[in-house]
């Protein structure tokens, strides 16, 4: 294996192991052979995606050995939904895939929430492995086992959690990003510096990743395999990683899915960190620094979504029980905390941090 290769385990059961680096999707083929073995594989993908990877992948898979197929679909938020999962489940049943077989996942975190849906549904679930091409996908979604779907009542409403069985990550496909894609990946990394380290925040101050963005990979992928290991269904500890995400996901609705979910993870981000300090909630002042930060990243800083239609959009959120809804407010930047608030208090609270 190359030195260049940095791998991280992740300690759930099963166990995986995240691989970061350059060139892994051409030694893609030999890789997972040696997880998992004889089996077919389809890659599911965009039509973004297919033209830029997919026959290095395919390529690399046949000399292995591997038999492949591949199902693309078309870019983007608006495909996340019942019909496109419904037609990769007709495709892997098409080709014949047995419970023996693979789903791999090749593309930014839309493709990978898709095909790992599908393969946890598909004959009660088959094995998936994750090649995220997106800083987001590399950062944060091909980690930890959440997939899912959009419904018209929300975002992310219905999905299993599947962790995969191997995640490639390939950091020379972060070079074909445009930069506000590149930018949907930053938000989360800066919400992951945010969670619990200041000086990974700082990597993204002067609004240009100082630091290789394999170093910033493997540290976001190693905060958050902690947390999957011990929360991997999200019943507790889990829900910090939704800092930023309760109005984030708000905003995304709002939109109809038009703005990313990075941009509005970073809206979310600015707006909760505006509304915890504004209430005494922070350790310290720390609303200008997270907005200079996601302003320097090309990241917005607030929405024109007005506060009942984002706290009515958020009823939908999966972090509400009930009448009370448990929202993540930063104390400082790398420490924060979950709070749960009766519902009827949540548009109050986007009040607060709303204007900019
Ligand atoms: N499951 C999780 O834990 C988790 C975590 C975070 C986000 N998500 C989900 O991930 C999605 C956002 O992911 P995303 O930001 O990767 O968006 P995306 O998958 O829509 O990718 C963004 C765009 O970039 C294109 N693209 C992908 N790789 C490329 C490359 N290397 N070069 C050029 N273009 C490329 C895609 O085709 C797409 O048009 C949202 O649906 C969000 O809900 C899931
Ligand atoms: O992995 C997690 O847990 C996260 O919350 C990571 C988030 O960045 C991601 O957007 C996730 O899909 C949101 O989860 P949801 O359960 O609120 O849909
Ligand atoms: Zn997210």
């Amino acid at each position: 294996m190359s030195e260049s290769i940095q791998t991280i385990p992740v300690g759930t059961s099963p166990a995986y192991a995240v691989s970061i680096g350059p060139g892994l999707l051409s030694q893609c083929g030999q890789r997972l052979w040696e997880v998992l073995g004889r089996c077919r594989i389809a890659v599911i993908t965009d039509d973004t995606v297919a033209p830029l990877y997919l026959d290095a992948v395919s390529e690399s898979l046949r000399s292995a050995g591997v038999s492949v197929s591949s199902y693309i679909f078309p870019a983007g938020e608006c495909s996340k939904t019942l019909a496109t999962l419904s037609d990769i489940l007709e495709f892997l049943a098409g080709e014949h895939l047995t419970r023996t077989d693979c789903v791999a996942a090749l593309g930014g975190g839309v493709v990978g929430d898709m095909a790992g849906f599908a393969a946890g549904v598909y004959l009660r679930g088959i094995r998936c492995v994750q090649l995220p091409t997106t800083l987001l996908s590399a950062v944060d979604s091909s980690v930890g086992g959440k997939t899912a779907i959009d419904l018209r009542a929300g975002k992310n409403l219905a999905g299993v959690f599947l962790q995969p069985a191997a995640v490639l990550c390939d950091t020379d496909c972060l070079r074909t990003l445009p930069p506000a894609i590149f930018a949907d990946g930053a938000a989360e990394a800066i919400k992951t510096g945010i969670l619990c380290d200041e000086s990974l925040f700082s990597l993204f101050e002067d609004g240009t990743l100082t630091a290789a963005p394999a170093e910033v990979i493997a540290r976001c992928v190693g905060y958050k395999a902690g947390v999957v290991e011990r929360d991997e269904k999200e019943q507790g500890e889990r829900r910090l990683l939704n800092l930023g995400h309760t109005v984030g996901h708000a905003i995304e609705k709002c939109s109809g899915y038009r703005l990313s979910h990075g941009h509005a993870v970073a809206a979310g981000l600015s707006i909760i960190a505006r509304s915890a300090e504004a209430l005494g909630w922070t350790e310290e002042p720390i609303a200008a620094r997270i907005a200079a930060c996601l302003a320097k990243n090309g990241l917005p800083t607030g929405t024109e979504y007005p506060p009942e239609a984002l706290a009515e959009a958020a009823l939908a959120d999966k972090k509400r029980s009930g009448d009370s809804i448990t929202v993540v407010i930063p104390r400082r930047i790398g420490a924060c905390e979950l709070k749960k608030l009766p519902v009827r208090e949540l548009q109050a609270l986007i009040a607060a941090g709303w204007g900019g």
